[in-house]
């Protein structure tokens, strides 16, 4: 397959980076933009005023209102819009969508109503006999350090090792490093699970709680995804990798994520509605924690961080009732919900 004109499908700080990053690496970009003045701002100015404001974006990117446009011919497609909206885009693209195109997703959430990742949400769509070569993009990534050029590195996964490759070739630079895997799930979990948890890290920090506080929702939310991600499929050790441990790391201490910073607010004493009506980006943590709520109640796997993050955001708990609650569970083996349901015949006294 050769590449040389790419779309780019959502405009906020990560589709535009990503728009960016390719664009000067020589690719025509066509970047679907959703608001027609964002859209108008980027062709006039070379800038998205909204989401990634004070960058200077390439001259090879141009940006369209409608989708048809935006996709033309192009059969390498960046997907970059939020979870909650991602299924009626997608939706949208089809008609316009060439069989057996590359679609890079780099949206990090579940939705809602279906519990469906995003390689889900395509295979529900897609009309029998339609095809798509579906990838995921993860891994530590803020799009305001990658549109710097700071020395980045994230996966790619798809369902065969040549498909991620080649995508690994068209997207990787001097300073984005990107590695590859055939673990889609795994990558898909990991990057939405992560948000949930940087909710959590980052209420602790509001409240003024400490590193051991922080050290310790990281390490045991990464056994939380981890079995979140096995349940659903996926391989254990990618959760080690940059789109498990890795992102989890970033995300949780970071001051430039959304994710904390609105937990980080709601853990200093402001309500979710006070946190959420000042901000135009998404946190997709807050609906993705309704999502792995569910998914852990269905598959029977044991998330006690996620479950309160869920039930200080939906059922109205004080986020220090949370805390107490989590802190007075029964007191356990560290590994003994792992050693029970994968290797029951050896004693949690080893
Ligand atoms: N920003 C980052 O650093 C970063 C890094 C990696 C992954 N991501 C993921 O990328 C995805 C997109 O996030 P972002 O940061 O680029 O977005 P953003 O929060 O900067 O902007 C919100 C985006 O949603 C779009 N939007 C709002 N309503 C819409 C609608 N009804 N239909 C279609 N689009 C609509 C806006 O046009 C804008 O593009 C998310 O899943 C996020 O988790 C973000
Ligand atoms: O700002 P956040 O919390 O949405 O995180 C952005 C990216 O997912 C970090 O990899």
């Amino acid at each position: 397959m050769n590449v040389s004109e790419v779309s780019v499908i959502g405009a906020g700080s990560w589709g535009t980076t990503l728009a960016n990053l390719l664009a000067e690496k020589g690719y025509r970009v066509h970047l679907w933009v959703y608001e027609q003045e964002v859209c108008d701002a980027i062709n006039r100015s070379r800038e998205n005023p909204i989401y990634l404001p004070g960058f200077r974006l390439s001259e090879l990117i141009t940006a369209h209102n409608d989708i048809e446009s935006a996709l033309g011919d192009r059969s390498f497609i960046v997907m970059v819009v939020p979870s909650h909206v991602y299924r009626s885009v997608a939706t949208d693209m089809i008609p316009h969508l060439r069989d057996g195109s590359v679609v890079v997703s780099a949206t990090k959430g579940i939705e809602n109503e279906t519990l469906l990742t995003m390689s889900g949400v395509w295979r529900d769509i897609l009309p029998e006999g339609r095809k798509i070569r579906y990838a995921c993009l993860a891994g530590p990534s803020f799009a305001r350090e990658v549109i710097r050029k700071i020395p980045t590195a994230v996966t790619v996964a798809a369902e065969d090792l040549d498909t991620a490759r080649f995508i690994q070739q068209v997207m990787a630079t001097e300073y984005f490093r990107v590695y590859t895997s055939t673990d889609i799930i795994g990558l898909e979990v990991a990057g939405a699970v992560k948000n949930v948890l940087a909710l959590a890290a980052g209420a602790s920090d509001g409240f003024g709680y400490g590193h051991n506080t922080r050290a310790a929702l990281i390490t045991r939310g990464l056994a939380e995804m981890t079995r979140l991600g096995v349940a659903m499929g996926a391989h254990p050790l990618t959760f080690l990798g940059l789109p498990g441990v890795g992102d989890l790391l970033l995300t949780c201490t970071s001051e430039l994520s959304r994710n904390r910073t609105v937990g980080y607010e709601m853990g200093r004493g402001k309500s979710l509605d006070e946190v959420l009506s000042g901000m135009k980006m998404v946190a997709e943590g807050v609906k993705t924690a309704r999502s792995v709520y569910n998914l852990a109640k269905r598959l029977k796997v044991d998330m006690p961080i996620c479950e309160r993050v869920y039930s200080v955001l939906y059922e109205g708990e004080d986020p220090r009732e949370a805390v107490k609650a989590l802190l007075s569970r029964t007191l356990k083996h560290e590994w003994e919900y792992e050693l029970q349901r994968f290797w029951p015949d050896i004693s949690t006294n080893r």
